[in-house]
């Protein structure tokens, strides 16, 4: 299940305009039906995973995730190098904009090279289980010094059977403002790409700083299940 045909579909001039925009964007259908399946049952397989994380234990919210082990699963490890190379090309447009050194390679492996060197070695891509009540407080993925701007969520369950609430959660803060905050529409198989920390934004009086932050609403009934892939590893 390494083949990834979506890939080769999606629009990144659309999702680059909504990122840029919004600092959030759709793939629609990223995964079938079938491949959500296939990866929300990794969930049971403990030897995949290097840790759990019961979130009520960190004050993170309710409900669990675990942290993939390396080698990752061939269908994680294909949308992490696949979806990396054009994500690098909008996060160096960013760095440029935010007035920042740090320019990202053209393939993630050449990135996981630098995160390696830097200590920071731990893979992060994570496998999240949600059920009634559980919820996700407002984050952002900080593993490290080194950090790569954009992060991608596939929602594996289907929000017209599986579950209710459950909504993914965005928010953007500009200095000396209050937040605002927006729903981001997913159905079984859409990935969001989010920016991470910060984002460069458009001000009355030109670019601006976004910070960003991103959660889960109460999951009402149901289960939810979401695959995170974050492309800095973890120190
Ligand atoms: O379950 C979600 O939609 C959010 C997951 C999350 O916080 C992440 O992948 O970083
Ligand atoms: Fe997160």
């Amino acid at each position: 299940m390494t083949d990834t045909p979506a890939l080769a579909a999606i629009d990144w001039n659309a999702i680059a305009g909504q990122l840029d925009s919004g600092g959030h964007a759709v793939i629609p259908g990223l995964l079938s039906r079938e491949r959500c399946a296939a990866v929300a049952a990794l969930y049971g397989e403990e030897a995949r995973f290097r840790k759990r994380i019961v979130m009520g234990r960190h004050g993170y919210g309710s409900g669990e995730y675990q942290y993939f082990a390396y080698p990752l699963p061939g269908e994680v490890a294909a949308l992490r190098a696949g979806l990396y190379p054009p994500l690098a090309a909008i996060a160096n447009r960013w760095q440029a904009a935010l007035d920042r050194e740090t320019r990202f390679p053209d393939s993630h492996d050449a990135y996981l090279e630098r995160c390696h060197a830097a200590g920071q070695v731990r893979p992060t891509p994570l496998l999240l289980r949600y059920r009634e009540g559980d919820y996700n407080r407002l984050h952002q993925d900080v593993y490290g010094a080194l950090l790569f701007p954009l992060q991608v969520i596939v929602l594996l369950s289907d929000p017209d059977r599986d579950f209710e609430g459950g909504e993914l959660i965005v928010t953007e803060q500009r200095v000396r403002m209050q937040s605002r905050a927006e729903v981001v529409p997913l159905r079984q198989g859409d990935a969001a790409v989010i920016a991470v920390r910060d984002r460069p934004g458009q001000g009355a009086r030109g670019p601006v700083k976004m910070a960003m932050r991103h959660g889960v609403s109460r999951v009402r009934s149901g289960e939810r299940h979401t695959l995170g892939i974050i492309f800095h590893d973890a120190s």
